[in-house]
């Protein structure tokens, strides 16, 4: 289908390269409509029209929509296959449509959650089956250490040692709300917050940035407000003491006075890369004292299992040493990984 000219958004144009000045001019109108006014209301009359009429192009619509069911079976699979190869594309431009609705002072939530099941038919077991990290598979992993994931997993899973929890003692477990941010600006992290529900921990691709922090003591009390658990920041924090007073965890790569940008670009609930991991929305987040482990949504049932098992071994070994009867140290082989400690 062809993109209609005057529905393509400004985000999505900005990330295909393309100029569209219709799109622009659009945009630039609607934003000087709704300055300073607080959400829009569509007049009544607009509402009750459809929305192909009061675009005046029913016809251009209703012609692309008949054409492209006209394909039969080659279209259904083109839609089917399209859906998954496509995914990750129109992610990124339901997160632009959503920040060009946040521009204009519109709810983005709709927009947000397109994004998401985008990204979730971008997996390559597609929507079926699509693996959630339940309250009760968080409250699972309740104590286990982020050095016993680490284990399980063959070592893999963790992020690099540059990022370390703030204060002594930070412990979350979480899912994954992403931020994809430009290097020193918030203003994706304040989206996110936005959107954020209970048991969400945000992991920021902040571009290893140390020079501006990316969240201090007032966007923390807002996120903690909504139920979030801890951020992960590939980049730098500020106001550590209040972090640390209201126990709100947060892991960084630095600490600096220097307060961000707010001015974008960034995308909320995309893949990311942090720490030299891929973090994708909803995966599971565990940090502690030693650092953060994410391991993906659809294997945290066996990587929990594989973890405890470690733990146990570990237990196990331990007691033995104190007890002064030793263990297999060195020659024993260790749970989970075939290796030795
Ligand atoms: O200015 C910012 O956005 C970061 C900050 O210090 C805060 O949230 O307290
Ligand atoms: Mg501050």
């Amino acid at each position: 289908m062809l993109a209609h000219p005057r529905l393509v958004p400004r985000g999505a144009a900005r990330l295909h390269g393309l100029r569209d000045d219709r799109a622009q001019a659009l945009h630039e109108h609607a934003a000087q409509q709704f300055a300073g006014r607080g959400r829009p209301r569509l007049p009544a009359q607009v509402l009750h029209r459809r929305p192909e009429r009061a675009a005046g192009d029913e016809t251009w619509v209703r012609e692309q929509i008949a054409s492209e069911l006209a394909g039969g079976e080659s279209t259904l699979e083109r839609l089917y296959t399209g859906t998954a190869k496509h995914g990750v594309r129109r992610a990124f431009e339901a997160s632009a449509a959503a920040d060009l609705m946040t521009d204009l002072g519109l709810d983005a939530w709709l927009a947000r959650a397109i994004g998401h099941v985008h990204t979730l038919a971008a997996r390559p077991e597609g929507l079926r089956d699509i693996p959630q990290v339940t309250d009760e598979l968080l409250a699972a992993h309740g104590d286990v250490a982020t050095a016993n994931i680490g284990d399980a997993v063959d070592r893999l899973a963790l992020l690099d040692s540059g990022i370390r929890p703030l204060w002594p003692g930070a412990r979350a477990i979480g899912r994954a709300l992403t931020v994809w941010t430009r290097a020193g600006d918030n203003k994706a992290v304040h989206e996110a917050v936005r959107i954020a529900v209970p048991g969400d921990i945000i992991v920021v691709n902040g571009e290893g940035d140390t020079s501006r922090a990316l969240i201090g003591e007032l966007i923390a009390e807002r996120a903690k407000a909504r139920g979030v658990v801890g951020m992960v920041l590939d980049g730098a924090a500020r106001d550590v003491d209040v972090l640390a007073e209201i126990g709100f965890p947060v892991w960084a790569r630095a600490v600096t006075p220097a307060g961000p940008y707010k001015f974008g670009p960034g995308h909320v609930n995309v893949p990311v890369a942090v720490g030299g991991l891929v973090c994708r929305p909803g995966d599971l987040v565990v940090a502690d004292s030693d650092g953060v482990a994410v391991v993906a949504a659809e294997k945290t049932v066996s990587v929990l299992d594989a973890a405890r098992a470690v733990e146990a071994d570990e237990a196990g070994r331990r007691a033995r040493i104190r007890a002064g009867a030793g263990d297999a140290g060195d020659a024993g082989g260790h749970a989970g990984t075939g290796e030795t400690s």
